[in-house]
């Protein structure tokens, strides 16, 4: 391994590491019963943190991490998959021919009727799993429609698994089929989701994403 290399991996164990940190404190505040005053010191105590990580330098708007591998959709901040981010699960996504599998674990941050996932939050996971399972055709493209069937409330706390497909590819429009089931009873499909994901022209990619064009 060269340093450059051995320096990424440093990186990217120092961002999975201020990611889980930072779930879990998110997971606590959520969850906490703490008194007003413990509140207040805590929310100062986060400010403060917030200040020294703003310090210490960001990136810009539409500058790409050097983790991230946009050929293969993985983003090191994603809400959904980026081991960085305070709010994703993460989903740990696993690749195949034309499909791909993710594995998680919902909690508290991401509840929507007591003891359930948000729809939402089940709708950005599969959004985003669709797109990597999109990409598997080569071709860069982005969502244009989507729906969604929601057959069972998805429970928080309990291994789930998102799988998503590509079934069909016309042209530059990609149909992919997705769904989330509890990792032991595959077969128990709690969402059920359709999409159709477009690749832009060349000239809507070099508008939308300019310089970037080499990376997708
Ligand atoms: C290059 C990308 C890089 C991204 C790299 C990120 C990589 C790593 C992240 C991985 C994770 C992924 C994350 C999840 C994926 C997102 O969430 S993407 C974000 C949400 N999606 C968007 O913002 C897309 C917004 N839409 C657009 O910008 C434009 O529709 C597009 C995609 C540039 C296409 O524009 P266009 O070429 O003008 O489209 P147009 O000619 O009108 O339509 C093309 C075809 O699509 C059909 N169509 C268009 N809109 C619709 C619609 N709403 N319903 C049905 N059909 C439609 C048209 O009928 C047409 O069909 P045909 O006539 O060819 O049969």
């Amino acid at each position: 391994m060269n340093t450059d290399a051995s320096e990424l991996n440093r990186r990217r164990e120092a961002v999975a590491a201020l990611g889980s940190g930072l779930r879990r404190l998110t997971e606590s505040a959520v969850r906490s019963t703490a008194d007003p005053e413990t509140l207040r010191r805590l929310a100062d105590e986060a400010e403060k943190l917030a200040a020294d990580l703003e310090a210490a330098g960001r990136r810009p708007l539409g500058a790409i991490p050097e983790l991230d591998d946009l050929r293969i959709g993985q983003r090191t901040f994603s809400p959904v998959t980026g081991a960085g981010h305070p709010s994703a699960p993460p989903v740990i996504v696993e690749r195949n021919e034309n499909c791909v599998r993710g594995r998680f674990t919902l909690g508290f941050a991401h509840e929507g009727p007591p003891r359930f996932s948000h729809g939402g939050v089940s709708a950005m996971i599969l959004d985003e799993l669709m797109g990597w399972a999109a990409r598997t055709t080569g071709s860069p493209s982005m969502t244009v429609d989507l729906a969604f069937s929601y057959r069972g409330p998805v429970p928080l706390g309990v291994p789930l698994m998102a799988e998503a497909e590509v079934t069909e590819q016309d042209g530059r429009s990609i149909r992919v089929e997705g769904r989330i089931t509890p990792e032991s009873r595959p077969e128990a499909v709690l969402v059920e989701a359709s999409g159709r994901f477009v690749t832009p022209e060349p000239e809507q990619i070099s508008a939308l994403f300019p310089g970037l064009e080499h990376l997708l």
